[in-house]
């Protein structure tokens, strides 16, 4: 509960600056639930003062009364929803770029732990679940309680024995809607769930149709929809059960009510201590109340899932770092591009040691294979270099400098990743290049484009750099997508580029020809080529052979050949294949 008043504060501290026009909302579905419980006082006056004493005149002017309140209602609904969605949006607004915000100052390790799927669902669905709170949830709730409270006093100004038998059945209203919307609600979460399963299975299929369609296992992927397809369809029946028979116990409830108020009533009225016009006021508060009183259910229940869904935005924004750099970090003016790597320890969050005490010191400029089996840790040294893990012992340092004591900027400046399969974004292929490094003129991006070799291929498309990629776009190959990748590193002139196992999805044909050209755009460059192939061996100034986790060889190509060791043998081996 403390936890939950705590949650709703800091929501509302997302009003700020839009608290004014929150409150006037407030204040006008107040006055809007005032107008909607005197309409039936008026009626009264209408019946008894007007119709039941033959003076039309009176009530024609009590007939117009109700006709104003019913305006001003209108009036005061439409700007206490206009007010309170406006100022709900706002706050939603800077929630919404506060997690985004934070998901940015994230490391890789968060999003190794978190499903991307959460986060989505976080961004979207959460935000617009407090959307949906603050705007009508908390109007509903307001409103649904003044008018109760509004109601309940001239009800009991008029007869208390009456306005108990109301009492009575708003509390029977509630608690029917409130545990029906507790019953609901897991089968609505199920529903989404569901839904969202088959959206995935969907976009699965469309994306992944080409190997269901070369395996030839059309009937079996139909099979899974359509198993899915048939919980989603059930689970659906089961809620409409649900609704059906919960919406009409309400109304049983409510007729039940009315008849017990039309039969004391009507004694009451018979026997001179109740007007008609009191009984037609109740019969009317009656019918007014079915609404909101249905609503005030569901609503109770929304506002703890709603706290709950700001709590995990809450959880987004509070576990991401307050800044990504250090106070005393510096920036590296003019780098060299020497990397060190000093008694590097790494366990990831799984558990796994996949660095167990690396030494390596590469001089700026040279070129260095990082070989290996799968999983002995290969692309994990380059990415510490990038700083997209830390050490959880030692160092790594660029000219010097521990990584994590370089700014972000200086050392996404000094420092160039290309991974194995680089993301090529739904863009234009000019934006794609100038990723990092938005304003760049088209001088510079077209010279990246000539150094990574891409350029005339863009040329040669009708609408050349402004080609957008992807769906609905063209599809590039992988020796394409490769050298956007790698123009988009160069762009920023890096003094130091890594390239991630870069030839595992290129033809050898492909492969040879970034392979010449790579000579060429690392020649002032520190290069550090992750690969399984040894073909960038003829690039590679040294070699560094990894197993489990430490480097168990290193040294100038030749000379490891000469040696016999584990590079000698790979390369036997490699030549092995390549003879067959
Ligand atoms: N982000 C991560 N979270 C947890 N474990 C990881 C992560 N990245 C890699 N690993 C694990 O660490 C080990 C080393 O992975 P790494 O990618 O560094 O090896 P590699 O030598 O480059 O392998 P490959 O040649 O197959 O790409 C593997 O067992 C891998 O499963």
């Amino acid at each position: 509960m403390k936890g939950s008043l705590k949650q709703l504060l800091r929501l509302m501290e997302y009003l700020r600056g839009h608290l004014l026009q929150f409150s006037a909302g407030i204040a006008m579905v107040i006055l809007m639930s005032y107008t909607n419980g005197v309409i039936p006082v008026l009626i009264r006056e209408a019946v008894d003062r007007g119709i039941t004493t033959g003076d039309y005149g009176l009530a024609i002017r009590y007939g117009l009364f109700v006709l104003l309140a019913a305006v001003l209602n209108g009036a005061f609904s439409f700007t206490g929803r206009y007010l309170l969605v406006k100022s709900a949006q706002h706050a939603v607004y800077n929630l919404r770029m506060d997690v985004f915000r934070a998901i940015g100052r994230h490391n890789m390790e968060f999003f190794d732990r978190t499903f991307s799927g959460q986060l989505i669902s976080r961004i979207t669905n959460d935000t617009e679940r407090i959307t949906r709170f603050l705007s009508f949830r908390l109007r509903m709730f307001v409103y649904s309680i003044f008018l109760i409270l509004v109601s309940l006093y001239y009800m009991v100004r008029m007869n208390v024995f009456l306005a108990l038998v109301a009492l009575v059945t708003i509390a029977v209203v509630v608690s029917i809607n409130t545990t029906y919307a507790m019953k609901i609600r897991p089968i609505y979460d199920r529903i989404r769930h569901q839904t969202g399963v088959i959206a995935s299975l969907a976009t699965g299929t469309i994306a992944g149709v080409k190997t269901i369609k070369s395996l030839s296992v059309e009937e079996n992927v139909q099979e899974k929809f359509s198993r899915e397809n048939e919980g989603l369809y059930s689970m659906n029946v089961e809620a409409t059960k649900i609704t059906a028979l919960y919406g009409n116990a309400s109304f049983l409830i409510l007729g039940l009510a009315m008849s017990a108020m039309l039969y004391y009533g009507g004694k009451g009225i018979i026997g001179g201590t109740l007007t008609v016009g009191e009984l037609v006021a109740f019969l009317t508060y009656m019918l007014t109340m079915m609404w909101p009183l249905r609503a005030l259910g569901f609503t109770i229940g929304d506002i703890q899932r709603s706290l709950a869904a700001a709590s995990r935005l809450f959880e987004v924004i509070d576990s991401a770092p307050e800044a990504v750099d250090a106070p005393d970090a510096v920036e590296i003016e003019d780098p060299r591009g020497e990397v060190e790597f000093k008694d590097v320890h790494l366990t990831y969050h799984t558990g796994r040691t996949v660095l167990k005490g690396v030494n390596l010191k590469i001089s700026p400029g040279e070129k260095v294979l990082v070989t290996g089996p799968p999983g002995s840790g290969k692309s994990t040294l380059v990415k510490l270099i990038a700083r997209f893990y830390e050490p959880d012992r030692g160092k790594v340092l660029i000219d010097g400098v521990d990584v994590r004591k370089i700014k972000t900027k200086s050392l996404r400046r000094i420092v160039a990743y290309v991974p194995q399969e680089p993301f090529i974004f739904n863009r234009s292929l000019k934006e794609n290049i100038a990723l990092a490094k938005p304003d760049a003129t088209m001088d510079e991006i077209t010279k990246a484009a000539r150094m990574a070799r891409i350029h005339d291929f863009i040329s040669s498309l009708p609408s050349g750099y402004d080609t957008v990629v992807g769906e609905k776009g063209i599809t590039l190959s992988g020796g394409q997508r490769q050298r956007v990748a790698l123009a988009r590193a160069l762009l920023l002139n890096p003094k130091v580029i890594l390239l991630d196992d870069p030839f595992s999805n290129l033809d050898a044909e492909t492969e040879k020809e970034i392979l010449n050209d790579l000579e060429t755009i690392l020649q002032d460059k520190t290069a550090i080529i992750v690969s399984q192939r040894l073909s960038p061996v003829k690039i590679a100034d040294r070699v560094i052979v990894m197993e489990n986790g430490s480097i168990v060889e290193e040294g100038k190509p030749e000379e490891l050949v000469r040696k016999g060791g584990a590079f000698a043998k790979m390369l036997e081996s490699a030549g092995d294949v390549h003879d067959e």
